[in-house]
């Protein structure tokens, strides 16, 4: 469904009036997610997670250079294209919840999700299927928890009926029944031919969920493996990194790798 083909992105920086130089933060990054799959995107804080998601949806910063091909069901994306297909074909849910209109409710803020993909409103149904009860919709951004607003996030990222989702940290600062249960719902939009990058820091939860594992550090991609590849001391893992990672986890007895 999505194939992303040695994608770079740099950033430029000014070092006095006439001086600048680039800094690279995502390097030669090739990546393909099916239809029917979920791919976590792990990685430490600053490793580029949010980067890609935002490089696959067109939505760097001015200072930004990509480099590299992105393509949506066979078609290419470009700055036009994409216009047509965020929010329709592709969604994203961002990291900050506080990409939320302040000046609408729930309710407003779901409704619109669902109009831009031409979807059914079905607002209570959108709520309940992220554990948000029906009078959430009455209430504004402001009034809402943390992971309320995450789960709302969720809601809306979902209610165009979009194949693709980009989920930055859809789980962030969510309780583990919550959590759970926007896995869950990712699980299932994938189960039902869609397919998901489901960003994160914390591997352990998602492991239950997601198909293969795409590992971020320093920019580059250091690890592309089945889920089941993070099981026991981590032999199956061809990456030091990867491996290092999994078998320094509590879980696994903070085992070093040696
Ligand atoms: N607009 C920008 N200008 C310059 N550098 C940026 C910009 N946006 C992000 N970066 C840099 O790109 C790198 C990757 O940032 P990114 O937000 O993708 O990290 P992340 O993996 O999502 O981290 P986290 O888990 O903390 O969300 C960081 O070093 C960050 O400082
Ligand atoms: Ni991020």
């Amino acid at each position: 469904m999505l194939v992303i083909d040695d994608l770079s992105a740099s950033f430029r920086r000014y070092n006095g009036l006439f001086r600048q130089d680039f800094i690279t933060r995502l390097s030669n990054i090739t990546l393909t997610i099916q239809a029917g799959e979920i791919v976590a995107l792990v990685g430490h804080s600053g490793a580029g997670k949010s980067l890609l998601a935002h490089a696959i949806l067109g939505l760097l910063p001015a200072n930004a250079i990509a480099t590299g091909t992105v393509s949506f069901e066979g078609q290419l994306l470009n700055q036009h294209n994409l216009v047509e297909h965020r929010g329709r074909n592709i969604a994203l849910l961002p990291q900050q919840t506080s990409y939320l209109d302040p000046t609408a409710n729930v309710g407003a803020l779901v409704r619109w999700a669902a109009l831009r993909g031409g979807k059914p409103l079905e607002i209570k149904n959108r709520l309940n299927r992220v554990g948000l009860s029906d009078d959430v919709a009455q209430l504004f951004p402001h009034q809402l928890s943390g992971g309320m607003a995450r789960r709302v996030l969720m809601a809306q990222a979902t209610s165009g009926g979009a194949k693709l989702l980009i989920a930055d940290e859809p789980t962030a600062g969510l309780d583990p029944a919550n959590r759970d249960i926007v896995l869950k719902h990712l699980r299932a939009h994938a189960d039902n031919g869609g397919a998901a990058l489901l960003i994160t820091h914390d591997l352990i939860p998602v492991l239950s969920y997601a198909d293969r594992i795409a590992m971020l550090k320093d920019g580059q991609l250091c690890c592309v493996a089945p889920t089941s590849s993070f099981s026991g001391t981590g032999e199956m893992l061809a990456s030091p990194y990867a491996k290092s990672l999994w078998r320094a986890l509590p879980q696994n007895d903070f085992y070093a790798y040696a």
